[in-house]
């Protein structure tokens, strides 16, 4: 077992209380992937400390300059593609062809916002003065406080940390516990490119310490979180508060809409792809299936035989598509939802139980659930699950799809399968989602284009491609006379 320590100021450190938290693998419980702090408050104001003396520095390098250090961090990465996508699996659960696209999506990333540093940061706005120039450039917030989830413990992390550090930002991380071996091995690559000390820190640690310190401590200047909608709605309440700028990209209740025309083949497989892989934990997962009710039977009848193939188990096996619940907690959750949806009067089609045999006693697998009979006033076509659970509903056209589609107080991604170019046009313009995907799975995520959703699923705004500069960064209006 491998231990890993916070690092503060470029230096790898233990936390004053010498508190562990074990990170165990959850396709087997017996193995303990990683040990980590289990830190104070005290190491995040010594890591914002030193982050904000770092900022003075760092923020004055040419983006260029900044930028090189992301490209190493992305070439020491990619070299260990292998072993960080392996972690991951072991301890979150996701299988190992998705760790190493995830792990290659982070190579990416960073590749992509170290190029950034090379361009344009402002306008030039024409003034009334005709003597006078007016233009805007763009000033870095100072310390960005970082907050992540387990579910893409390497991509949603670099997202934020690279546009952050590209800008002229320093970081204070904290890891999902769930993730913390993983997170630590990503911060390595960060240590190892040459950072300058204090540019980058991690403290691990529980949320209710970590990350409320992140969201009270006064030298943090900005923070960005993903995960659950209740701690998100704290964060932002927190950050407010004390007036530091904040980002929240929270839960999902994502539709897919199939309708009378679509190509039920490409349908159903985007169904099982957008709604279990990665055990349904993803905040673009497919969750509500909105389907014609004059192809209902047919794609039903070709959902069920596909799921029925699905093998779930340990994410390093080659013969798994489907690996477990990242929690105990989780896996809970998913089976009381599976509950409430029978209670509610939903129609259980398929799975609905732990899967305890051949060896998967010691794991949180769960089996690929599908309802059927699903209204849109019932918990579980309401509440996010996070796990592999599909809700049917039979619609009797596009109109009657679309209200039950909007009729959910989330509005991140959203799908529709059709051949016809008015219900797309339909579906573009009158579907409540920040991101609407035409003959295309809900989840999948390009890092060049803006990510988040309207209504609950965010504060409204937009992470990843160029739209992360509106976050990381001020604007400063520049009035110049000679
Ligand atoms: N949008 C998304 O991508 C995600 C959504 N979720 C949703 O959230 C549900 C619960 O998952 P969970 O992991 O508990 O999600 P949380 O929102 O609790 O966790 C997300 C991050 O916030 C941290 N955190 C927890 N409490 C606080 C706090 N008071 N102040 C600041 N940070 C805090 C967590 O730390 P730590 O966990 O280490 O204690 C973790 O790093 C899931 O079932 C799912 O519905 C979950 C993950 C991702
Ligand atoms: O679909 C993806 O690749 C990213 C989804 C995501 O950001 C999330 O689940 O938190």
């Amino acid at each position: 077992m491998t231990h890993y320590l916070n690092y503060i100021n470029g230096e790898w450190q233990q936390s004053a209380n010498n508190q562990k938290y074990q990170s165990i693998n959850p396709a087997n419980t017996n193995e303990i992937v990683g040990e980590v702090e289990n830190s104070t408050a005290v190491e995040v104001d010594t890591a914002a400390s030193y982050s904000h003396q770092a900022f003075v520095s760092w923020k004055k390098l040419s983006g260029a300059a900044r930028g090189h250090y992301l490209y190493k961090a992305a070439d020491i990465l990619e070299s260990r593609l292998e072993d960080i996508a392996e972690t991951m699996t072991k301890e979150m659960g996701k299988t190992l062809p998705e760790a190493k696209g995830e792990t290659a999506r982070g190579v990416a990333i960073l590749r992509y916002y170290a190029g950034e540093g090379m361009r344009e940061e402002g306008d030039v706005i024409p003034s009334t003065d005709a003597d006078a120039l007016m233009l805007t450039k763009r000033a870095p917030l100072g310390v960005v406080g970082v907050i992540t989830p387990w579910n893409f413990p390497v991509a949603i992390p670099i997202w934020k940390m690279a546009p952050a550090l590209i800008y002229g930002n320093t970081v204070v991380f904290k890891p999902a516990l769930e993730a913390s071996a993983t997170a630590a091995k990503v911060i390595e690559c960060f240590k190892e490119a040459g950072l300058p000390n204090g540019v980058v820190n991690m403290v691990n640690g529980e949320g209710g310490e970590i990350g409320q310190r992140i969201v009270d401590n006064p030298q943090i200047n900005g923070i960005t979180f993903t995960g659950s909608d209740k701690t998100g709605k704290m964060v932002g309440q927190g950050a407010l508060n004390r007036g530091a700028k904040y980002q929240l990209e929270m839960g999902g209740k994502n539709p897919v809409i199939v309708t009378n025309d679509a190509d039920i083949d490409l349908a159903v497989e985007a169904t099982i792809s957008g709604g279990l892989r990665s055990t349904g934990q993803k905040c673009t997962a497919t969750s509500r299936v909105i389907i014609d009710e004059k192809i209902y039977p047919t794609f039903k009848e070709k959902l069920l035989k596909k799921v029925k193939e699905i093998t779930v188990g340990n994410g390093l096996l080659p013969e798994t598509w489907m690996g477990p619940c990242v929690s105990e907690k989780q896996l809970n959750t998913v089976l009381e939802y599976i509950e409430i949806g029978e209670k509610e009067g939903a129609t259980l089609i398929h799975g609905g139980n732990r899967l305890t045999d051949n060896g998967r006693d010691q794991g949180f697998f769960v089996e690929p659930t599908i309802f059927e009979n699903v209204t849109t006033d019932m918990r579980i076509a309401q509440e996010e699950i996070f796990g592999p659970v599909l809700a049917l509903m039979k619609v009797k056209n596009l109109e009657e799809a679309l209200t039950i589609a909007n009729d959910v107080e989330f509005g991140l991604s959203a799908s529709i399968f059709t051949a016809n170019i008015q219900n797309m046009l339909h579906f573009i313009d009158d579907m409540e989602a920040g991101m609407v995907r035409i003959n295309a799975e809900s989840a999948g995520v390009e890092l060049q284009a803006p990510f988040g959703g309207m209504k609950k699923s965010s504060s409204h705004s937009r992470e990843q491609g160029q739209a992360a500069k509106e976050f990381y960064t001020n604007i400063k209006t520049v009035f110049i006379k000679g």
